[in-house]
């Protein structure tokens, strides 16, 4: 059964059996906006055989704390090796992951899985919704993971008010006994971007969210991202929520915070771009 108490410190201590790093890691940027996921100097080859593809080399980025960040780059230049190795759904073969002042690349599988499923809300162009279950269940299938079966069993009611809000929240409340199949794509993203929120994550994670969309629908989940975001609203930074959003899309990327593009697996710091610091 999972420990809800369980700070990011303690998972990374109890996983690794090692002592939790200095404060000093955990540095800030010229804003004053804490950096809350970082990739530093990190190397990616994918082996097909005796043949490597060489994917990541030497990528450093900061995510600040409330901005929407969006990695651009051409077809294969990396970006979804890159937030699959900062999500820790791949491990890098070199280089280090950290978050909110954590290494987090070396964490074991176990440790790894409670990172995800309790700080990081992942959204994928192909949705990833479990296809017998409805749209309800899908939103609170990461929670029966988060707290376990007694628990969760305990608490169902107040779980099921939350995803149910949530589904409402993304204009879904007419949908919550749709199995995937009998919905839209559109709808099964918004589907899967409930689910990515049920947890309450610290980020939220989207590759190419709107890649399977058409421009209207895509519009619409993109609106919704910078909604939850906040900082288009004017919301303070404390009360946003960070996002980074891998997109070939150069007019989706324009409505972000910053822009990172990759070039073959390294970052384009010449193409940096950024629309404006999050206020602190
Ligand atoms: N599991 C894998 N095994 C072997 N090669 C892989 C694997 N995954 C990705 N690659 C290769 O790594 C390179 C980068 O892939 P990645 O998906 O990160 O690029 P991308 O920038 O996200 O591309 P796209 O915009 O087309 O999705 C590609 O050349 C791809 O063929």
């Amino acid at each position: 059964m999972s420990n809800d108490t369980t700070t990011l410190a303690e998972l990374m201590h109890r996983s690794e059996n090692r002592p939790a790093p200095a404060a000093s890691a955990f540095r800030n940027t010229a804003a004053g906006c804490p950096v809350l996921l970082e990739s530093r100097n990190l190397f990616k080859t994918y082996r097909k055989g005796a043949l490597g593809v060489p994917v990541l080399k030497g990528v450093d980025l900061e995510v600040r704390a409330g901005e929407l960040l969006a990695i651009v780059g051409q077809s294969g230049s990396g970006k979804s090796t890159l937030l699959h190795c900062l999500a820790t759904l791949d491990e890098p073969d070199d280089g280090e992951v950290w978050f909110d002042g954590m290494r987090v690349d070396n964490l074991p599988r176990r440790g790894r899985d409670r990172l995800k499923n309790r700080y990081f809300g992942m959204i994928f162009q192909a949705y990833h919704l479990l296809p017998e279950l409805t749209a309800l269940e899908n939103v609170l299938a990461p929670a029966m993971i988060r707290h376990g079966v007694f628990s969760y069993l305990a608490q169902k009611r107040q779980l099921k008010a939350r995803a149910t809000e949530l589904l409402e929240t993304v204009g879904l409340g007419h949908r919550l006994r749709h199995k995937p199949r009998e919905m839209s794509g559109g709808e099964m993203q918004r589907t899967a971007i409930a689910r990515a929120l049920m947890n309450e994550p610290r980020i939220l994670l989207a590759d190419e969210p709107t890649g399977n969309l058409d421009q209207a629908t895509g519009e619409g989940v993109l609106e919704l991202l910078h909604g939850l975001n906040g900082s288009a609203s004017g919301a303070n930074q404390a009360e946003r929520l960070t996002v980074v959003l891998v997109t070939h899309d150069r007019s989706v990327a324009a409505q972000a915070d910053r822009v990172v593009t990759l070039v073959e697996g390294r970052v384009d710091n010449a193409g940096a771009r950024q629309r404006a610091e999050p206020a602190a």
